[in-house]
């Protein structure tokens, strides 16, 4: 039997004649954190929607925790969370409170308090949520979208906004949360946080997969070619090379001490991914195939 808890294939969705999503498939097994990266309408959004059954596709075949999320009830739905983009309208109740009314929709969920001890919310627990800042408003989004025990949790960009400090927290949270089992599919923007998150990384582009690995290995970058650079009599030298070791090695014989300046650059998942989608950059908003139209279920 397949472990995977998202099983994507073929999948297509278009708006008028443009394809917004043109053939994605995806694998996630149970447990992985998985990252969709990607320019703005990459078709990230319409592909997460689908997978969580809020979009209807026009092609292709999906799994989701053993349903296709089309057809699938109430029962399944309670095994997934999601943390959307925009934060949840809520009620003018203690930010406890909140968590409990939302607890009770689910036929087994996480306990309150713990919840909110795990997102470091617990000082807050009897704050009125429109009294919290940015990063503790994100965090209670968090908490409403781990509190139902979801076995998949969707997260949409969910540290926009964050100062360093409360990234690196969030960070340090969705750790937790996969350590436990969770299998995550993080949208983001930042490729710090998709490395620093992600076992694998997809990048989306003009609505299909560009690339898929680990964050270390994307697009060759393990393999890719190293710069090694150094300073010699005031001046600046470089060379690109393979076999990095065997140019420090050669280059240290020469030097009596260290090599003054010494540094190896590898690209970085940025530089992979600003290549990855270099040809998008100018159009990728341009094919649009008409109005934006609502959700549809
Ligand atoms: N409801 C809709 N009606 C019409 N076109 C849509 C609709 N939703 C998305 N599109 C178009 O489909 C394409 C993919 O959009 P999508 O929102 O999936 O991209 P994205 O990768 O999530 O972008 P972003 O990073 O900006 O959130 C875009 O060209 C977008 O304009």
């Amino acid at each position: 039997m397949s472990t995977a808890v998202i099983e994507a294939s073929g999948l297509l969705k278009k708006y008028g004649d443009h394809a917004a999503v043109a053939g994605v498939d995806l694998s996630v097994p149970r447990g992985e954190v998985f990252s969709v990266l990607g320019p703005n309408g990459a078709g990230k959004s319409t592909t997460v929607e689908i997978l969580e059954g809020f979009r209807r596709r026009d092609g292709g075949t999906v799994r989701v925790l053993g349903a296709d999320p089309q057809s699938a009830g109430r029962a399944w739905r309670a095994r997934i969370g999601i943390v959307w983009q925009q934060e949840t309208l809520l009620p003018k109740i203690p930010v406890r409170e909140v968590l409990r009314h939302f607890a009770g929709h689910y036929p087994a969920p996480h306990n309150v308090d713990a919840t909110l001890e795990l997102v470091g919310l617990a000082e807050k627990a009897r704050a009125l949520p429109e009294s919290l800042s940015g990063g503790q408003r994100r965090r209670l989004d968090v908490a409403l979208g781990i509190i139902g025990g979801p076995e998949l949790l969707f997260l949409d960009e969910p540290t926009t906004g964050f100062d360093p400090r409360a990234r690196r927290d969030f960070w340090a949270l969705i750790g937790n949360l996969a350590e436990q089992g969770t299998t995550i599919l993080l949208t983001t923007h930042y490729l710090e946080e998709a490395e620093a998150l992600a076992d694998r990384v997809c990048v989306m582009a003009r609505g299909r997969v560009r690339a898929l690995g680990s964050p270390d290995t994307l697009g060759g970058r393990a393999t890719a070619q190293a710069t090694v650079s150094w300073s010699q009599d005031g001046v600046r030298r470089e060379v690109l090379t393979d076999e990095p070791t065997r140019v420090v090695a050669d280059l240290a014989a020469g030097f009596t001490g260290e090599i003054p300046g010494l540094r190896v650059h590898r690209p970085t998942l940025e530089e992979v991914y600003l290549g990855l989608i270099e040809d998008t950059v100018e159009t990728e908003d341009a094919g649009d195939g008409g109005e934006r139209t609502e959700a549809l279920a």
